[in-house]
């Protein structure tokens, strides 16, 4: 039994662990985290599991109907009576987190182990392992929501999250920046960079946004510390309104999680991570506008990844930092003051100042406390202390820049050949090199970039460069990434517009889409960016960038055979590119033509059976067929190709749902119409209608 009362699943493993470690328990003794008076109490809930948290998806409407729905039947059933364990140990019911806003986050002090076990919580764990895998909530740890909010993040503004994998953080961003996103109210115009050193943290980052489907998200594999610096043509400096430095740390305020932390946790831990954090954050800084925020924050308790690098940054930054009071920003957050002073300890023992040979020990001056650290502010930063809210621990630290500073250029950065920044400067292919002036090649030689400005249209606004496709690594710098393409051919983008019915003045297609395919005229996948997205990689003429992913995948190319093309061409216009599902919640409020409104039974129909008919076959007997005249008219009347069929609007609002979250792609074949969204997706549609219908019959 622990110290919650509660016994662990055998097979879980996490009883195995011996939960102590001596080094451990001197350190934060020595350095003073915790009250004398609660030193017992926050050792005994580190060595308990974690309780289960997850917040609800989305914001606006959608996620407190689905906050209702929870509360109106699941968790009311749960609080109705008193629920024990096997052990007759008291189970508290779920509750919200006091801190979070509009009760959109919870908290079940029950373990995994218990949720898959208990009858009574059958309920619970069916209702958050599917929810979890539709995309309604997101199982996250309640201290990890914490930074996004100290952000300020507006749907206007620049925004870098330096170290997103596996991106739970960003996910929220993008929540917060497409707010209730409906069509009527403006799409965000600002930016996401979602950063990460490992390419494949990159993809899952990727994967793991998906749900957001922005158009102002790019993903970038680069060293935080060394970010690329993008200048625009007359050398403006392009900065971000918000960063966020989620770093990399020892993460010893995750054990109720991690149990292994015990027996592995010494104070090397920390202090081998202090100066990569320190850089991490000093970029972020450079890269800030003057009056952005900056959120540093870490999974670890330990002052040398936290205090020391927060001091050290103040220091670094010569008064264009200020660390804020947020003391007012979530005020039902119980936290604990940030130290002035805190102690140098490894494995030889501690360190009571910086004398120089401590160097030998790969100690360095930045980790100490000294006369000038104790007259900084440093209570202002966060401690989230597990025992307090019964969490996991974490460290906030949020900056505003109040004048400019000095940017160090990116000294570590992969050099670039003299041919190679030539190529870059100019945008011109490998083949073309021969043809640079005598002018461009000496200052390349120089170490320096032509600087060649992006273009610019009638308004002024920066245009994506074309890059060349057919260069040494299949056009890009970057070797296995490709370049990233503006898709501006008049005949693949006007064929969108005409054929469904897109204005350009609504949505700037032949401006804001790009392509990874090098023949532009022929893209596979199309995807749309915002116009601040469009400028940033505008701006990065050299092609710093390295690009993993870009914007939402709106449409894909869907061969159409030339035959078929000829005979339909007759009867109206054809487009080789069909709407992703993706890309519909974006897109939808802005499609006029091939839109098809279907009976319910119909929608049903084609959502269980993936294909509906438009006659009966004897053939083929087993096909459901259309079963509405109406419907199959308009589908009949379409050229072959995509479509989008929506319930009607009193079929919606008998089940509350918007158009938009029940807009499905479908393809117009020659005998039936067909369903262009994949199954799990499928899923999701037939559980959001029948979760709907019985809340709908549950309330009524
Ligand atoms: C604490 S995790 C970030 C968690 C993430 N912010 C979230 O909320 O999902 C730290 C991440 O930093 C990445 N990382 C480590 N060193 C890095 C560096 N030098 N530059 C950029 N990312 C780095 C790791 O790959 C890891 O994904």
């Amino acid at each position: 039994m622990d110290a919650r009362g509660e016994r662990g699943n055998a097979h879980d493993g996490y009883h195995d662990i011996q939960k102590t470690n001596k080094a451990f328990e001197t350190y934060y003794k020595a350095q003073n985290i915790v009250p004398e008076s609660e030193w017992e109490t926050f050792l005994d809930c580190m060595r308990s599991p974690l309780p289960m948290t997850f917040r609800i998806n989305g914001s606006g409407k959608f996620a407190t109907d689905m906050r209702d729905q929870l509360e109106g039947t699941l968790f009311a059933e749960l609080l109705k009576e008193e629920l024990k364990d096997e052990e007759q140990n008291e189970l508290p019911p779920p509750k919200p987190l006091a801190w979070y806003p509009e009760r959109l986050a919870w908290q079940c002090s029950y373990t995994r182990a218990q949720l898959r076990r208990l009858p009574a919580l059958q309920g619970i764990f069916d209702f958050i392992k599917n929810a979890n895998e539709l995309g309604s909530i997101s199982r996250q740890e309640a201290v990890s929501m914490i930074p996004p909010f100290f952000l300020d993040a507006q749907p206007h503004h620049r925004i870098l999250d330096m170290c997103a994998s596996p991106g739970s953080k960003t996910f929220q961003i993008l929540e917060r920046m497409h707010g209730d996103f409906d069509g009527n109210t403006k799409l965000p115009t600002g930016i996401v960079v979602a950063n990460d050193v490992d390419l494949k943290r990159c993809n899952l980052l990727t994967h793991q946004t998906k749900r957001a489907n922005s158009p102002t998200l790019l993903v970038t594999n680069h060293e935080a510390q060394n970010y690329p610096i993008i200048k625009g043509p007359k050398g403006e400096l392009f900065d971000f309104d918000a960063i966020l430095c989620d770093v990399p740390c020892s993460g010893d305020a995750t054990m109720r999680k991690a149990p292994d932390i015990w027996n592995r946790w010494t104070p090397g831990n920390g202090n081998g991570l202090h100066t990569l954090q320190l850089r991490i954050a000093a970029r972020g800084a450079q890269l800030l506008k003057v009056g952005g925020r900056l959120v540093y924050s870490t999974c670890s308790l330990n002052p040398i990844e936290n205090e020391a690098v927060v001091a050290a940054l103040l220091k670094e930054c010569d008064g264009a930092l200020e660390l804020l009071d947020v003391s007012d920003e979530l005020p039902d957050l119980k936290r604990s003051p940030g130290l002035r002073d805190w102690q140098v300890w490894d494995k030889f023992g501690y360190h009571p100042s910086f004398r120089g040979e401590e160097q030998m020990f790969k100690l360095c001056e930045t980790m100490f406390s000294d006369e000038e650290t104790k007259k900084l502010p440093l209570e202002r930063c966060l401690r989230l202390l597990p025992h307090h809210q019964d969490t996991g621990g974490f460290f906030v630290a949020v900056f505003q820049k109040v004048k400019p500073m000095e940017i160090k250029e990116d000294v570590n950065a992969k050099k670039q050949t003299v041919k190679e920044r030539v190529r870059l400067s100019l945008n011109v292919n490998a083949k073309n090199e021969i043809e640079m002036s005598h002018e461009v090649i000496t200052l390349a030689r120089k170490g320096q970039t032509a600087s060649i400005p992006p273009e610019v249209d009638d308004k002024g606004e920066y245009l994506l460069p074309h890059r060349g496709a057919t260069g040494p690594n299949g056009g890009s710098r970057w070797l296995g990434i490709d370049p990233v393409l503006p898709v501006n051919d008049p005949k693949v983008i006007n064929s969108i517009y005409s054929v469904y019915g897109i204005e350009s003045d609504d949505i700037a297609l032949h401006k804001n889409c790009v392509t990874r395919t090098a023949d532009t005229s022929r893209p596979k996948r199309v995807y749309t960016i915002t116009d601040s997205l469009r400028q940033y990689l505008a701006c990065d003429v050299n092609e710093s960038l390295r690009v993993t992913s870009c914007g939402l995948k709106a449409f894909e190319r869907q061969e159409i055979k030339d035959e078929v093309k000829e005979q339909e061409e007759t009867s109206g216009a054809m487009c080789d590119f069909r709407l992703t599902q993706d890309g519909i919640p974006m897109m939808f409020p802005f499609v006029r033509k091939r839109i098809i409104r279907p009976t319910f039974d119909d929608f049903k129909a084609i959502l269980e059976r993936r294909t509906l008919a438009f006659e009966y076959s004897a053939e083929a007997p087993q096909r459901a067929v259309i079963s509405c005249a109406e419907t199959k008219k308009a589908l009949l009347d379409l050229t072959l190709g995509c479509c989008i069929l929506v319930p009607r609007d009193e079929d919606l609002a008998a089940i509350n749902v918007s158009k938009a979250d029940l807009a499905i792609a479908c393809w117009r074949g020659r005998t039936s119409c067909n369903l262009l969204v994949s199954k799990a997706e499928t899923i999701h549609f037939i559980d959001k209608i029948k979760v709907n219908a019985a809340v709908k019959m549950d309330t009524s």
